[in-house]
């Protein structure tokens, strides 16, 4: 087994930089290093020797296995954060036969291999490292945690019981079974089933959670639709003017809107093209339109009929209502926390659905399995034969594993990993 490094932290100027090994040869390396070892787990400061020198005096640590991370041999070098200082360290740990650089995700991987984390908290890990709001956060945390690995495992236990009702009328088949097991295993299938389905039924608000809503400024133009992105967004994002028609192209910013990971998209003004390229703005923006989780439709009057026809919760409102009496103003920014809340609610709405299934490949496996369940409910219903609906059982029973890597996944993990950092 190799020993593996990299840079724990991020890239760059920072106090401090982590520099993580792992593996049989890690401790020696860092005795190598650092000379005597500290004590397991105990922060201690050292000056680290290299080949060509002193490297940096930092604080090293030791985690030896099984108890760390990945379950290996664990070191970590605390160092002064700077780009000299860590391509050195770097450098030095390369030059050592048996250490090499870690594959992006390789630390968490063999955390895997070991049985420190499932496969469905290494998902929830990755969706962690990635979660730049609260409320990615707090759903990334929750699958990390280990909370979709409890359910699978108590869905499985009901599955297994209900298999072995099953199995035990097939070896008594000659014999006069003394309970009728029907009725029981078809509560235990059906109750799983229903639950499967209202699991999987999460997975787009848990998506829309992960990727972020998009939020389109709807409205003719000069309504004030670009000033209101830039006043929510914080910053000059897009040009506004006096002159209708400024905005032709989609302009968007990713922003936390009160821990809500969203996209405001800004779009043309809504009206009969006066050109040709404004005539492509108009389009592209009833398309972005369309395709948004939410509009907010801007009027220039109460009277006025809205630009798009609202749909599902759709925020409508009047701007500029330092001017006229309308909802808020982008310029004195009067009214626009209450917008701003109204445009979480509806969102925060939609985010409650999320469950514990993060990602597609998860999904499947969930409704492979209720649809196994299905098969093996609607063949104790019409007494199909009871080795076959043991089948289906086990069948589902498999689905579930591939949840938590408890089958061989060996196909996904290559997926999985690519999407990790380096040193992660
Ligand atoms: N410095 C540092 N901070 C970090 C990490 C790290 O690797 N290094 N982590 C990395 O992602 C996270 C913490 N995760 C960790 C998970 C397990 C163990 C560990 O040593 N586990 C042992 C002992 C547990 C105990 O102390 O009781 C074990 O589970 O057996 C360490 C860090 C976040 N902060
Ligand atoms: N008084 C007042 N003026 C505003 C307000 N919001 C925007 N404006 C002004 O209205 C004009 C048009 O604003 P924009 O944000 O460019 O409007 P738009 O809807 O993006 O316009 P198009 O790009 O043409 O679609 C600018 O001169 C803004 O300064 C407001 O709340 N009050």
């Amino acid at each position: 087994m190799d020993t593996i490094f990299a840079l724990a932290s991020a890239r760059g100027r920072s106090g401090v930089a982590v520099v993580r090994l792992s593996g049989p040869q890690a401790f020696s390396a860092l005795e190598q290093m650092a000379g005597r070892l500290p004590a397991p787990r105990r922060a201690s400061l050292r000056t680290l020797l290299g080949a060509q020198g002193i490297l940096d005096k930092a604080l090293v640590l030791t985690f030896p296995e099984p108890d760390s991370f990945t379950g290996e041999d664990v070191v970590e070098l605390h160092l002064h954060g700077s780009v000299a200082v860590v391509d050195a360290v770097l450098r030095d740990l390369g030059r050592r036969s048996g250490l090499r650089l870690a594959e992006a995700g390789e630390f968490t991987r063999r955390a895997l291999e070991n049985e420190r984390l499932d496969l469905s908290q290494v998902e929830g890990l990755s969706d962690l490292i990635e979660a730049e709001t609260e409320a990615q956060r707090k759903q990334a945390f929750r699958v990390f945690s280990g909370a979709l690995g409890a359910r699978a495992q108590s869905w499985r236990e009901r599955l297994i019981r209900a298999a072995a009702l099953l199995e035990a009328t097939i070896d008594f088949a000659d014999e006069d079974v003394p309970v009728d097991v029907i009725p029981e295993v078809t509560v235990l299938i059906e109750s799983v089933q229903r639950e499967l389905i209202e699991e999987a039924s999460g997975l787009k608000a848990a998506e829309r959670v992960r990727e972020g809503f998009e939020i389109a400024i709807v409205g003719p133009p000069n309504v004030g639709k670009s000033t209101l992105l830039n006043t929510l967004a914080g910053r000059e994002a897009a040009i506004t003017s006096s002159i209708a028609g400024t905005t032709r192209d989609v302009i968007e910013v990713r922003m936390n809107l009160s821990g809500l990971p969203v996209t405001l998209v800004d779009t043309a003004g809504l009206r009969e093209a006066q050109d040709e390229i404004e005539a492509m703005g108009v389009d592209r923006a009833r398309r972005r339109a369309d395709a948004a989780d939410l509009r907010v439709i801007l009027k220039a009057s109460a009277e006025d009929a809205p630009a798009v026809q609202p749909r599902d919760e759709d925020v409508v409102v009047v701007s500029k209502s330092d001017l006229v009496p309308g909802d808020f103003s982008a310029l004195t920014g009067a009214g626009i926390n209450q917008l701003i809340e109204r445009i979480t609610s509806v969102l925060e709405g939609r985010s409650a659905g999320a469950g514990l299934i993060i990602r597609e490949r998860q999904a499947r496996a969930v409704v492979n399995a209720a649809t196994s369940l299905g098969i093996a409910r609607d063949r104790l219903m019409t007494s199909d034969g009871v080795d076959l609906t043991a089948e289906d059982l086990r069948y589902a029973i498999g689905s579930l594993d591939s949840l938590v890597g408890r089958v061989d996944v060996e196909h996904v993990l290559d997926e999985i990993f690519s999407s990790f950092c380096i040193g992660k």
